[in-house]
C-alpha cells in the first residue's frame, strides 16, 4: 500500500489534508447540468481502513455519490479529497494514477467483451507489471472463490448477470486497492454468493483496504456490522450499523478464501 501523501504538488493535486482520511468531502454540492441540485452540502470522511455501506433509495444519488469519489464527476461546489490530496480541480492527467490506487466495481460491469473473464481479472495486474505466473496463479485462484472456477475463459457476453458480476468484482479486488468503491456489488447474485462476496470484501478490508459498498439489500447489511453513510433527499447522515438480525450463512463452502495477511489473489 502506498502511503496518503505519496504525490506531491507537482502531480497538479492540491496540497493538504488529513493523512488518515482516504475520502473526504466537505460541503459537496453536486447538479447535471442545468438539472436540480442533488446533493447539499454533503460532508462525510472515509478513514483509512474504514468499511461503509452507502444506502439510500432508488435515485437518491449513490452512483453520483461514487462517481464523485473516482472523478468520473466533479462538484459543482465544495471540495472532494482523495488520499489526503484535494483533488476538487485536480487535471485529468492526473485521474489514471490515483484511479490505479482504486478497485471500482460499475453497476453495469465494464467488462471487455472480447477478453476472457481470466484476462479481464488479470488487466489490473499486468497494468501493474506483475509477472505472468503469479498472474496463472493468483487470477484462477480468486475467480475460483468467486464461483467461477469453470469460467475461466468465458467471455463476457456468454456469462450471466451474475457470473459478470463476480468477474467485475474480481477484477476490482485483485491488486488489493487502497479504496475499493462498489455499486450494488450484490445485486444479481442469490443470497449465499452475496454474503460470500461481502466476506471477500471484508478480508480485503482487514489487509487495509476502504471499504465502500453501495447497496439496497437491507437484509445483508443487517448481517454485516458496518456504519452506513445514508442519502436522503439530497443530504447524507452518517449512521451506525443496523442492528443484526439473522446471522451470516457460512461462507465456508466452496474454495478456500483469502485470508488477512495474504494478497486476496
Ligand atoms: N447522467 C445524468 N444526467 C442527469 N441526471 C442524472 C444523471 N445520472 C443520474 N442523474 C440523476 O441523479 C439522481 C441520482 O441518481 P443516481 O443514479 O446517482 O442514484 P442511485 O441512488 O444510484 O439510484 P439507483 O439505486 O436506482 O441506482 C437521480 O435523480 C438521477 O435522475
Amino acid at each position: 500500500m502506498r502511503e496518503a501523501d505519496d504525490e506531491g504538488p507537482e502531480d497538479g493535486l492540491g496540497s493538504g489534508g488529513d493523512g488518515a482520511a482516504v475520502v473526504r468531502f466537505d460541503q459537496v454540492g453536486l447538479r447535471y447540468d442545468l438539472g436540480p441540485e442533488i446533493f447539499r452540502d454533503i460532508a462525510f470522511t472515509l478513514d483509512a481502513g474504514s468499511f461503509h455501506f452507502l444506502t439510500g433509495s432508488s435515485g437518491a444519488g449513490k452512483s453520483s455519490l461514487l462517481g464523485l469519489c473516482y472523478l468520473a464527476l466533479r462538484p459543482t461546489r465544495g471540495a472532494v479529497t482523495l488520499f489526503g490530496r484535494d483533488v476538487t480541480r485536480a487535471p485529468r492527467t492526473v485521474l489514471p494514477r490515483l484511479r490505479r490506487r482504486m478497485g471500482v466495481v460499475f453497476q453495469d460491469f465494464r467488462l471487455i467483451n472480447h477478453l476472457s473473464a481470466m484476462d479481464n481479472v488479470a488487466l489490473p495486474l499486468r497494468v501493474a507489471g506483475v509477472p505472468e505466473s503469479d498472474i496463472r496463479h493468483h487470477v484462477p485462484e480468486l475467480l475460483a472463490w468467486v464461483g467461477l472456477a469453470d469460467h475461466l475463459d468465458a467471455r463476457p457476453p456468454t456469462l450471466s448477470g451474475g457470473q459478470k458480476q463476480r468477474v467485475a468484482i474480481a477484477r476490482a479486488v485483485i491488486n488489493r486497492p487502497d479504496l475499493l468503491l462498489a455499486d450494488e456489488p450484490t445485486g444479481n447474485v442469490d443470497d449465499r454468493i452475496a454474503t460470500r462476496l461481502l466476506h471477500l470484501f471484508e478480508e480485503l478490508n482487514k489487509m487495509g483496504t476502504t471499504v465502500l459498498i453501495a447497496t439496497h439489500n437491507e437484509q445483508l447489511v443487517r448481517r454485516f456490522p458496518h456504519p452506513r453513510l445514508h442519502l436522503d433527499a439530497g443530504g447524507l447522515t452518517c449512521l451506525p450499523p443496523l442492528p443484526a438480525t439473522d446471522p451470516a450463512p457460512a461462507a465456508a463452502a466452496g474454495p478456500q478464501r483469502p485470508r488477512a495477511g495474504q494478497r486476496p489473489v
